[in-house]
């Protein structure tokens, strides 16, 4: 009998070969330790509620009235929601025709992504389209999108920075393309230097491969460095000259914990070059309602906004939007009472202000602490998490515990983390998950664990590791 489609062995073998090491062997292991009843620390994912984060109450509050709307009706609503979260629900209600229940337009409720043009447009001090503007079920999914509009076939070439997501590494994959590996320097604070881009693109030229877009992650995922204002000059500079579409993965904006280098847009230093640059670089950028001090992942919502996008070419990207026919309706609505909060005045406006600062705070207060705690331990170096929502420590294995793991059959640095991981209940991710120099290792941690257990989840780090270099070190 011939196998089956859905048989392993006649699966698509671009599926097979794909990895995710976010939720990969780490996760797996850590996941059975938990049934059999061990404690576990899940910092392996960048899912702020799910390690206590409270959701912010107004978004909450007016998605519950759009989800309900019937209690907008009830007489005492006003006893238990605040008038601004009454007339925002009304505001969101009288856009989606149909209600949370009805699909919208493939490109997302034309009001909502009229809020977020005028949000880009403040942030950025300059005007956006709406009509450039898709919102998505999660940046995830808009990622997915513009590659797949992107790679033609595996001489199609994209520049990644490495170490990377492993959403781009993954979906280059699945798509068949090329990923062009650009690595960021971690001595120099994971800096990216424009020669290795030029070397990164040369290299791959002379493989017959043809670069055709460069992605950036600012604040980066998992190095957490924030790029400077002359970085973002010299990367678009790059991509004027090499002909590159840019696609900026910006989804950790809201996420920065130093006062050097502040959140600027790719957009923004696009525009402010002037042309010929603002009139020809094509500019895709990518934002979430999951990151932040918003931390609402599992609602899926997200945007993408185009700069220099031919029109025929959108038209394509509505084309391919509409197969799915709507972006989730109530993430859209999360998506617009992000990018148009409370103001001062609102009645709900001390209240948001209050939650979301004490959340920034506390996450700039758990960057020092996880930053400083990897670095008191031994054969441990750590850059400060400038942004986003990790850390990401080189752990400098000795020759024994490489060997050890060989012995294994294990990476070196998924071996320590499965000690650690046995040991201590931390699930992490391997820094190979994410790309590593050559006989590097780091692994990856998120510093969303609540403040109160950090201390203490450090110090159970720091003897953990520090009884196991002594069981390795020569
Ligand atoms: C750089 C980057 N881009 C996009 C996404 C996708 O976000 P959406 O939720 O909007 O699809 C993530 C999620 N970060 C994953 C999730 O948790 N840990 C991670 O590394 C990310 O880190």
């Amino acid at each position: 009998m011939a196998p089956k489609a859905l048989d392993y062995e006649s699966l698509n073998e671009k599926v097979k070969k794909v990895q995710y090491a976010v939720r990969g062997e780490l996760y797996l292991r850590a996941s059975e330790l938990q049934k059999e009843g061990k404690k576990i620390i899940f910092t392996n994912v960048g899912n702020p509620h799910a390690l206590g984060q409270k959701p912010l109450t107004f978004p909450r509050q007016v998605v519950a009235l759009c989800q309900a709307p019937f209690l907008l009706d009830d007489p005492n609503v006003g006893l238990l929601f605040p008038a601004d979260a009454i007339a925002r629900a009304k505001h969101y209600l009288s856009l989606a025709p149909g209600g949370l229940g009805a699909y919208s337009d493939s490109r997302g409720i034309p009001g909502i992504r009229k809020e977020v043009a005028e949000f880009i447009g403040r942030r950025d001090g300059y005007p956006s389209d709406p009509e450039l503007i898709f919102l998505t079920d999660g940046a995830s999914k808009g990622v997915m999108q513009i590659l797949n509009t992107i790679i033609r076939d595996e001489g199609d070439g994209i520049l990644v920075p490495v170490p990377q997501y492993p959403l781009y590494s993954a979906t280059i994959s699945l798509l068949g393309g090329s990923l062009v590996p650009y690595y960021l320097e971690e001595t120099a604070n994971w800096g990216l230097d424009v020669n290795d881009l030029r070397h990164a693109v040369f290299q791959a030229r002379s493989k017959g491969i043809t670069v055709r877009a460069m992605v950036i992650i600012n604040p980066g995922n998992p190095t957490g460095q924030c790029l400077s204002e002359a970085n973002l000059r010299e990367i678009l500079h790059f991509c004027y000259r090499e002909n590159l579409v840019l696609l900026g993965d910006e989804v950790y904006q809201q996420n920065i914990y130093q006062d050097e280098r502040p959140f600027i847009s790719a957009r923004k230093v696009l525009m402010d070059m002037g042309p010929p640059l603002s009139k020809e670089i094509q500019l895709v950028s990518f934002h979430t309602v999951s990151k932040g001090y918003w931390g609402e992942c599992g609602q899926r919502g997200g945007y993408f906004e185009m700069t220099n996008i031919p029109p025929e070419s959108v038209d394509e990207i509505y084309k391919i939007a509409s197969i799915s026919l709507s972006p989730n309706v109530p993430a859209q609505i999360f998506m617009g009472l992000m990018v148009s909060p409370p103001k001062p005045g609102d009645i709900s406006y001390e209240q948001f202000i209050r939650e979301s600062k004490g959340i920034l705070e506390s996450l700039r207060r758990r960057a020092r602490i996880m930053t400083d705690g990897f670095n008191s331990c031994r054969n441990v170096v750590c850059n400060f998490t400038e942004g986003a929502m990790y850390s990401f420590p080189q752990i400098r294995l000795p020759p024994k515990a490489i060997e050890a793991a060989k012995r294994a059959g294990k990476v070196p640095d998924v071996f320590y983390c499965l000690k650690l991981l046995e040991a201590t209940g931390i699930s992490t991710v391997p820094g190979s998950g994410f790309g590593q120099k050559e006989g590097v290792f780091h692994l990856r941690t998120t510093i969303l664990p609540a403040e109160e257990d950090m201390p203490a989840i450090m110090a159970s780090f720091k003897k953990f590791n520090d009884e196991f270099m002594e069981e390795y070190e020569d």
